[in-house]
Formats: structure tokens, sequence, C-alpha cells
């Protein structure tokens, strides 16, 4: 499938290194809103929709890895950045580790987050047609529910209830197609081929993508490097903002892995 032109914003000063933040299903470039302040003292930081989401395209059919892996690189031959940092939280770690292998010359270093190389197949097939029959809307609750801990949620009623309505307000194609992507993936042998100094990031709590997940891709990983945060559950990002900014801009800034 040809390559879309998503929705992006960026922010942070044009002359410092570039890093793409690539968000969860069902997301759009403002799950990133926690860490775009710290970011951008030290990064040119751009966020985007994933096709299928938010304000971008939303082609009709099946999605692959490969199709979102090219949107990204579509994206940095558009804002001419020959060579990124790439950070993706669950389907955006996905995608950027699918970057990495395939287009290893665009990518200076990785951090994946709350993601996995492999996901049981039947279980995004069910969740596709669940969406494709009665609408995203449908599950969002349910969906929010894993993103983040029972306390956080008590705690932050109204993050929660903002994360549902970015959650229902997703094209229901989009995201049923994204789950076809989800499904049809399989990266564990190519980890071995990612050469980008790698940082993955895990919630402990995160029933989506436990720790375990991110164990793999830290040891599959060449240079690969494991951080699991307490009381985080899988858009860690938003439970633990300044812990993920903070070592986010630790690896990428060269701490060695
Ligand atoms: O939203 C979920 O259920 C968890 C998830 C797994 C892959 C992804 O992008 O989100």
């Amino acid at each position: 499938m040809a390559a879309v032109r998503v929705h992006r914003e960026i922010s942070g000063p044009s002359d410092a290194p570039t890093v793409v933040l690539a968000g969860s299903l069902g997301s759009t470039h403002r799950m990133w809103d926690p860490q775009v302040e710290a970011l951008s003292e030290h990064f040119r930081v751009v966020r985007y929709d994933a096709r299928g989401h938010g304000e971008s395209p939303v082609p009709p059919g099946s999605y692959a890895i490969d199709d979102l892996a090219d949107d990204l690189v579509a994206l940095l031959d558009d804002i001419g950045v020959e060579r990124a940092h790439l950070v993706g939280l669950s389907l955006g770690g996905m995608t950027g580790m699918r970057v990495a292998v395939r287009n290893p010359e665009r990518v200076d270093r990785l951090v994946v987050l709350c993601s996995s190389a492999h996901l049981p197949p039947d279980v995004w097939l069910e969740r596709a047609a669940t969406v494709r029959a009665d609408g995203v809307a449908s599950i969002a609750e349910s969906i929010v529910d894993r993103w983040f801990t029972p306390g956080f949620s008590q705690a932050h009623p109204d993050v929660r209830r903002a994360h549902v309505d970015m959650v229902a307000a997703t094209p229901s194609a989009g995201y049923a197609a994204c789950c076809d992507a989800i499904a049809a993936m399989d990266q564990r042998a190519d980890l071995a081929s990612i050469g980008a100094p790698t940082l993955a990031i895990a919630g402990a709590d995160d029933p989506a993508t436990p720790p375990e997940h991110l164990r793999e891709v830290a040891e599959g990983v060449p240079d690969g490097r494991l951080l699991v945060l307490d009381q985080a559950a899988h858009l860690a990002n938003v439970e633990q903002p300044q812990q993920v900014s903070a070592a986010i801009i630790e690896h990428l800034q060269g701490a060695p892995a």
C-alpha cells in the first residue's frame, strides 16, 4: 500500500536533533502531551497521528506494520530529515522497530515503550471484528481500563475520561485495520538485526504488553536495555510522565546501553 501523508505537529528548536514520537492504537499525537515540554528543551519533536487515526487519512482495507513504517519514513522525507531518533509506544513501538529493521540508515536511537515484537493474532482479529461490527466507541472504556492502573484512574478521572474520548473518536475502520496489522506482525526474528541502541520501557502493571514482552525486545536487540517502571500500566508515559521523559532524554543523548 502507498504511504500516506500523516497529520503531524512539530515543536522545539528547528536546529536540534529530531525525535519522532509514534503513538498507541486508538490514540492521536496528543497522547504525547506529557512529554512535549521536556523533550522540546533538547530536541525538535515531531508527533503524528498514525494512518487510520486522528486527522490522518484512513485508507480502506487492512493495514500491515510495513505500511505504518512506510508512513513514518515518508514523514521523515517530507520534513527533510535524513536520520532521527524514534520513540514509539505500543503500536508506535512496533512501527519504530520495523523502521529500524527496514530503514536502519534513518534511525539514530530507538525507544520502545509498552510494546511487543509479537502478540497473539486471534485476540487482535477478534478485536478487529468487534470494532467493525459495533464501532470503536463500544470498547473504549475497556481499552482504557488497560491503559492506567486502577489507582491512577481513580485519582485522575479527568485524564481517564479524556483518553476514553480519544479512543472513542478514532475512526472504526482505521482502528480495525491497525488491529489487522498487529495480528499479522511477528518481528521476533528481526530483533537481532536492529542496530540502533534501543531502550525498552515496560509498565510493571501493563496487562496489554507485560514486562516480559519488553524484556524480549531488550534481549533480542544487540544493543538493548530494559527499564521497568513501577505504578504504570500501558500508557506509562501518562502515568509516569517525568520518569519516562527523563529516561527518553538520557537514552537519546547517548547514555551507554
Ligand atoms: O490498547 C490496547 O489494548 C493495548 C495495545 C496493544 C497494542 C497497542 O497499540 O495497544
